[in-house]
């Protein structure tokens, strides 16, 4: 799919899009000129094609790109890795560019989406990228998957069941949540156990680099569920 050519809007009527900030290059290192390109992509396609709201425009970096971003040391070496109801590419785009050594699979039922997320990669030139229209229960043919990654798809009460049959035995689940996520885990205790969800923590990621700290739900699937 083309991206469709829009006029740009008047100051007036246009958020201001957030400045790159300081840890940006730092995070993503020779990668950073990727990443400006599709964050200025997500500038300016991402709320015609309904991807994300006017509001988000002046925290894209920090709200998204870089709370995404800061994941990316916690991929394996060479990692196959699933990011479920990728939308936008949060996260799974910019793991594919923070991380060209890993193949991310972008599984995400909505079409537009999915168009969105393929000429998005070939724009940028990523050959680690391969999009699946599917909702995450009927894509576990897709898999076995070292690790799966998720943002803002729903609670974990919810988000293990659909993640977790992805993953193969000793792979890890990667959920990105918010401030509430100690809540969602004690939701979620019957859920953890079933899924053999072992050593499950939160790590704060991005402390004193970027502006807003990503907590990481982090655990490892004992066995096959
Ligand atoms: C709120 S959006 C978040 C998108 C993106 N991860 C982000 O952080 O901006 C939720 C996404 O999850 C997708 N989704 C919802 N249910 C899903 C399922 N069962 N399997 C895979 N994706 C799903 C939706 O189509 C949507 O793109």
């Amino acid at each position: 799919m083309e991206h469709p050519v829009v006029s740009d809007p008047s100051p007036a009527e246009a958020p201001a899009v957030e400045l790159e900030p300081a840890g940006a290059a730092q995070v993503f290192g020779d990668r950073i000129a990727l990443a400006r390109r599709f964050t200025a992509d997500l500038a300016q396609y991402g709320e015609l094609l309904g991807l994300i709201g006017p509001l988000e425009l002046p925290r894209l970096w920090s709200r998204h790109v870089l709370n995404s971003a800061v994941v990316a040391p916690y991929l394996r070496d060479d990692a196959q890795v699933a990011d479920v109801g990728s939308g936008a590419g949060l996260p799974g785009l910019v793991l594919a560019i923070a991380r060209p050594d890993a193949r991310l699979v972008l599984i995400e039922p909505m079409e537009r989406r999915c168009d969105w997320l393929r000429s998005e990669a070939d724009r940028l030139g990523l050959d680690n990228v391969e999009v699946v229209r599917a909702r995450a229960e009927d894509a576990v043919d897709s898999g076995p998957f070292d690790q799966v990654t998720a943002r803002a798809v729903s609670a974990l009460r919810t988000l293990i069941p659909i993640t977790a049959p992805l993953v193969r035995r000793g792979g890890e689940l990667l959920l990105l949540k918010g401030a509430r996520v100690d809540d969602e885990i004690t939701a979620a205790s019957k859920q953890i156990s079933k899924y053999r969800l072992r050593d499950p923590e939160v790590l704060v990621l991005g402390e004193g680099i970027v502006p807003e700290v990503t907590r990481l739900f982090r655990a490892t699937v004992d066995a096959a569920s």
